[in-house]
């Protein structure tokens, strides 16, 4: 419980705006390569945020100078049992995102299920609603065996490994179009997996970023709609609206871009409901669903910390973030060395 007054707590935040503010990151190769870049690093302290890799290979309570917070996306168990001890150390110090609240984003169904809770305050502008296509969630083999013998699924699907978490095994999907198509998925995926209705949307994906309170969507193309003539049982795919060129229009002359108030409703929603800072969303039109003037969307992955350096102004947007969450926090920082 904080016990200063209000006084105390715009004093420290006055204090805070003259000082350097230090974030220690903690982020794969890759994503540091990808976002920690010198225009990101340069801006960030233009405006006062230093950027410090945190040393994985040391512990994280004695590595300084004193962290104001820590941004990650790293969920191997040695790190969350650092970032725990060290939570418990200074637990109003901010890791952006909370573990427990990353957590849900590894799991395809977990992922989702917030989306069913959610509740949009009305809109006067553009009718629409949203959700999430059905899935089956496929456990282990012998479930997978009852779903072949009962032949009860409704195709086409795609088959999602359940896991998402970061590697490439997790994007390989399956587009399965008929019962020997499951069949055949048996020898290439192992359960866990889900299977999804697969949905007609125009070939165009809206991906939404967001960073607290900015949302920013961007078009790419994506799966095309299924054609009936197509006698593929199974089709194999990976990382779609991320192949080079993922924006260059193949759908995108035809799809107009979600209504803007549902797309900043989604994202606020979901940044509420799931208690994350950093995400994006996939978002499509369901062309079956979408009548009589109301548009339906599906929500079908939420992935945590994405490739914001595709965003325009990236560096500006973060570095914002990064200033007013830790700005506006009524806790001081640790006076304590680290
Ligand atoms: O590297 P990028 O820029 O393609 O970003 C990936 C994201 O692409 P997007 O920003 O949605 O186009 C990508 O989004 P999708 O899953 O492709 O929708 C993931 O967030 C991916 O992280 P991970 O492999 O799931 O841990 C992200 O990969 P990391 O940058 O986190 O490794
Ligand atoms: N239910 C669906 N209906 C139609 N297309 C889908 C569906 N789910 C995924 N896709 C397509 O497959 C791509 C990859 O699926 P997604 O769940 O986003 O996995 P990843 O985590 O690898 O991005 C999506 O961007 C979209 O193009
Ligand atoms: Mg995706
Ligand atoms: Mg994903």
């Amino acid at each position: 419980m904080s016990c200063s007054s209000p006084s105390q707590r715009e004093e420290a935040a006055g204090e805070r705006r003259n000082m350097t503010l230090v974030v220690g990151y903690a982020l794969s190769p890759k994503k540091v390569d990808s976002f920690i870049t010198p225009s990101l690093l340069n801006h960030a302290q233009t405006h006062g945020v230093r950027l410090i890799p945190i040393d994985l290979s040391l512990p994280l309570l004695n590595q300084g100078p004193p962290f104001h917070c820590i941004l990650h996306k790293l969920s191997h168990p040695t790190w969350e049992s650092q970032l725990a001890e060290f939570s418990s150390r200074y637990p109003t110090l901010p890791i952006i995102d909370p573990p427990r609240a990353v957590r849900r984003l590894h799991d395809r169904l977990s992922m989702l299920q917030v989306v069913s809770h959610l509740h949009l305050p009305d809109s006067d502008s553009a009718p629409c609603s949203f959700g999430i296509p059905d899935q089956i969630p496929v456990l282990n083999t012998t479930h997978f065996q009852n779903l072949l013998d009962n032949c009860d699924v409704e195709y086409p699907v795609i088959a999602k490994p359940s896991a998402s978490n970061g590697t490439a095994k997790s994007h390989q999907m399956y587009l399965v179009f008929n019962l020997e198509g499951l069949r055949k998925l048996g020898s290439e995926l192992e359960p866990p997996f889900v299977l999804q209705q697969f949905v007609n949307h125009g070939g165009v994906v809206f991906k939404v970023y967001v960073v607290g309170d900015h949302v920013h969507c961007v078009r790419r193309d994506s799966l095309p709609d299924y054609d009936s003539d197509n006698n593929l049982g199974l089709l194999p795919f990976s990382q779609i609206s991320n192949l080079a060129g993922g924006d260059r229009g193949m759908g995108e002359a035809r799809a107009a871009m979600p209504p803007e108030r549902l797309v900043s409703d989604l994202a606020g929603g979901l940044r509420d409901a799931l208690e994350l800072n950093l995400f994006n969303f996939d978002l499509i039109r369901d062309n079956r669903k979408s009548k009589g003037g109301t548009d339906h969307y599906q929500i079908i992955d939420i992935n945590y910390f994405p490739g914001y350096a595709k965003m325009p102004n990236y560096e500006a947007v973060f570095t914002d973030f990064l200033l007013r969450h830790l700005l506006h926090r009524h806790n001081p920082p640790p006076t304590e060395e680290v």
